[in-house]
Formats: structure tokens, C-alpha cells, sequence
């Protein structure tokens, strides 16, 4: 039997993409990450498609991405910060994977993008610790509507966040 894929949700530096790939090596299967997948079908970078075609065809794209992903895999799965935007992409994700939300306070999540800003349009401004937080006014109850499992990882690393992880899908799972 197939295993359902499970996504990662959550802030912009809550460490998505990194422990997706981590936890997809722990687990032997596929990993993907949406923003890169996003990249490849527009065959430019996220800043770019930000700068030329503007964020709403950004979503655009990351909607259908999603779609495609999410068919007939078991892969793990590394979202974008503003995929729960979209009541559709919420949808999608509750419907086919097992969906965990990363968290980590707002210093830690600025320490941890402090060199990686120019990758993350969002970001541009003159201070992104305010942007953080209003995008989190907006976006905490999606993800926690969206969410069947949610990890803090602040003062964790990477590996004992991905331990932190299995443990929780192994509870997720015994109580299905
Ligand atoms: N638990 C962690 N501890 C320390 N650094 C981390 C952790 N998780 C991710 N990072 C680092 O923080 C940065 C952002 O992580 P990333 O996985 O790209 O976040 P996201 O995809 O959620 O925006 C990367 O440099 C990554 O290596
Ligand atoms: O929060 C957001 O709206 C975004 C998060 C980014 O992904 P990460 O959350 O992986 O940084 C990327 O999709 C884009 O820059 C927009
Ligand atoms: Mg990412």
C-alpha cells in the first residue's frame, strides 16, 4: 500500500524545506519541494517571477504545482509559506496528506533567513521582523486549520526537529 504523502506548513524559516529533505531520507522516499517545483514550470527564480509577473501570478503557480504534486505520491512534501492562503490549497492538502506544521518564534526565524533574504521577495523591505508578524496575524489560523500535527522547533536543530517529527506521525498514526 501506498503511504500518504506528508506536507510541510508553516513561517517562512520554520525549516520546511531542510527537514522535508531530512525526514525523506529517514523514511527512504521522495521529496519535493514546492517552491522549486515552482521554479522549474516557470523556469525562473521565486524573486523573479515576484519582480516580473507579481505575487498573485506567483500563487497562481504554486496552486497548480500543488495539485500536481499531491497526485498519486508518496513523497514529502515541503510547502511554502503562503500556500494556506488558498482556501483550495487547504483543502487539497487536508484531503491527501498528512499535513505538519513547523513553528519557531519570530528571532529564531529571522536568525535563521539572516543571510537567505534576497530568495524570499516577501522579505525585501526595510523590516521584515514586522512583515513576520503580520504575516503571521494572517496566517496562524490557517495553518493551524490545516494542520494535523504542529512541531515547535525553536532551539531545535534539524535533526532533533526530524525526531521530533517521526515521533509525532507515529502518534498520528496509532490513533488513526
Ligand atoms: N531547526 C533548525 N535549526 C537551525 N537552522 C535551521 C533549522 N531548520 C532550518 N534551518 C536553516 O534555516 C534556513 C531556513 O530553512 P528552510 O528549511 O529554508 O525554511 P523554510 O522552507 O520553512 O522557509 C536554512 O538555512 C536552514 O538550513
Ligand atoms: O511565505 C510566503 O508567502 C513565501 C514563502 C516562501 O517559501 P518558504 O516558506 O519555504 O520560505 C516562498 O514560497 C515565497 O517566497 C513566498
Ligand atoms: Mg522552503
Amino acid at each position: 500500500m501506498q503511504h500518504r504523502p506528508i506536507a510541510f506548513i508553516g513561517p517562512m524559516g520554520s525549516g520546511k524545506s531542510r527537514v522535508a529533505e531530512q525526514l525523506a531520507r529517514r523514511l527512504d522516499r521522495p521529496c519535493l519541494d514546492l517552491d522549486t517545483e515552482v521554479e522549474q514550470r516557470a523556469r525562473q527564480s521565486i524573486a523573479t517571477i515576484f519582480a516580473s509577473a507579481g505575487e498573485t501570478r506567483f500563487r497562481e503557480l504554486e496552486c497548480a504545482a500543488l495539485r500536481d504534486v499531491l497526485v498519486d505520491t508518496s513523497a514529502v512534501i515541503a510547502t511554502g509559506g503562503g500556500v494556506v492562503l488558498a482556501e483550495r490549497n487547504r483543502d487539497l492538502l487536508k484531503k491527501h496528506a498528512i499535513v505538519v506544521w513547523l513553528q519557531a518564534d519570530l528571532p529564531t526565524r529571522l536568525e535563521r533567513m539572516r543571510d537567505e533574504r534576497a530568495q524570499r521577495p516577501l522579505l525585501h523591505g526595510d523590516d521584515p521582523a514586522a512583515t513576520l508578524a503580520k504575516l503571521d496575524a494572517i496566517r496562524t489560523p490557517l495553518y493551524r486549520e490545516t494542520a494535523d500535527i504542529m512541531v515547535e522547533t525553536s532551539g531545535l536543530n534539524v535533526d532533533e526537529v526530524t525526531d521530533q517529527v517521526v515521533m509525532m506521525l507515529q502518534q498520528h498514526e496509532a490513533a488513526a
